[in-house]
């Protein structure tokens, strides 16, 4: 079955979407979903979402405002696609279905995984997740002088989510330190993740679980509830599989260049990763060896954005 190239829109003012109604005879009809259609021959991407967003909900879009969000590949059975899905905030006219179709401006809470079509889940968890992902580091640092030291470097960058990593610490000092986090995280919006075994949640009810690739090697199935937040660390094409698997709401992907932390481990290199993140069908932080600087790059290559520790935890 050939696949279809479909390019698909995020339309943003302020923190709402736009969302429209698949037409009921449709594939996939009577779903909600973002505007877009099929790339037709010899039209590139945003061409065709210009198009698409022009003929469906009479917005005029300048085509270097599209920023990409991911790509997914999803076989329906009946079908298969390739969602190329990109964002703009940028736009003129007031949107309407003109075929039609209802058209209403949701907020990224409000989207449910249910009320869209199969392929769309991974779309709304990147809209979900930010650019950056932040991971503490400095091994040998413990109890207070660590959890002050991590504080003071979230409250410099101000991160939507972070994973709390230590694993040169013992379990109870891990829990002690991640409570402690997690009272000064809650207070600022800031969703924290802990690093290692699912049952961790158990005695700190963190906002997820990120599995260190020999943890998820073992899991067979999804280990928490939808609610919470699944990350996996992956470093090749088979284990990017096995967290989708797992049900993973993203992944990390790397090393990508040289990194201090990881010394023995072999850089993948941008064209490698790239190609992997293609074939992903969950969000990709790129990983090792990055700064704050090679988030623009790193979405070009189709990751979520940038995740690792040098981007954020010297110069204090
Ligand atoms: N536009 C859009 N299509 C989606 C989404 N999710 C998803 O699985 N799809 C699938 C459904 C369809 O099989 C395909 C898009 O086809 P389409 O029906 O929008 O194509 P089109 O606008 O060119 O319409 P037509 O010419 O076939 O009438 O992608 C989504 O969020 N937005
Ligand atoms: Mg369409």
């Amino acid at each position: 079955m050939k696949e279809v190239h479909v390019a698909v829109g995020v339309v943003r003012q302020g923190d709402r979407i736009l969302i429209a109604r698949r037409p009921d005879d449709a594939h996939q009809g009577g779903l909600l979903e973002f505007p877009g259609g099929k790339v037709e021959p010899e039209e590139r991407v945003q061409q065709a979402l210009v198009r698409e967003l022009d003929e469906e909900v009479g917005l005029r879009i300048d085509p270097r405002n599209l920023r990409p969000v991911i790509g997914i590949r999803h076989d329906y059975g009946d079908k298969r696609v390739f969602l190329d899905v990109w964002e703009t905030d940028r736009f003129e006219g007031e949107p309407h279905g003109r075929e039609g179709q209802p058209v209403q401006w949701l907020a990224v809470d409000a989207l449910h995984d249910d009320d869209f079509p199969a392929a769309n889940r991974p779309i709304i968890r990147a809209l979900r997740l930010p650019h950056q992902y932040p991971i503490t580091g400095d091994a040998g640092m413990d109890g207070a002088a660590l959890v002050d030291h991590t504080c003071r470097r979230l409250a410099a960058l101000r991160p939507s989510i972070c994973l709390f990593r230590a694993p040169w610490l013992s379990r109870d000092a891990y829990l002690d330190a991640a409570g402690q986090l997690l009272d000064w995280c809650s207070a600022r919006s800031i969703r924290l993740m802990l690093h290692g075994d699912p049952a961790l949640l158990a005695s700190i009810p963190a906002a997820g679980i990120h599995l260190p690739w020999h943890v998820a090697r073992r899991l067979d199935t999804r280990p928490l509830a939808s609610s919470g937040v699944l990350g996996v660390s992956c470093h090749q094409e088979d284990e990017l599989a096995h967290a989708a698997h797992l049900g993973a709401d993203f992944v990390t992907l790397g090393p990508v260049a040289e990194t201090a932390s990881h010394p023995d481990a072999v850089p993948m290199g941008w064209p490698r990763f790239t190609e992997l993140a293609a074939r992903a069908t969950v969000p990709v932080y790129a990983l090792g060896g990055l700064s704050l600087e090679d988030v623009e790059r790193a979405r070009e290559a189709g990751a979520q954005g940038v995740a690792g520790i040098g981007t954020w935890w010297s110069n204090c």
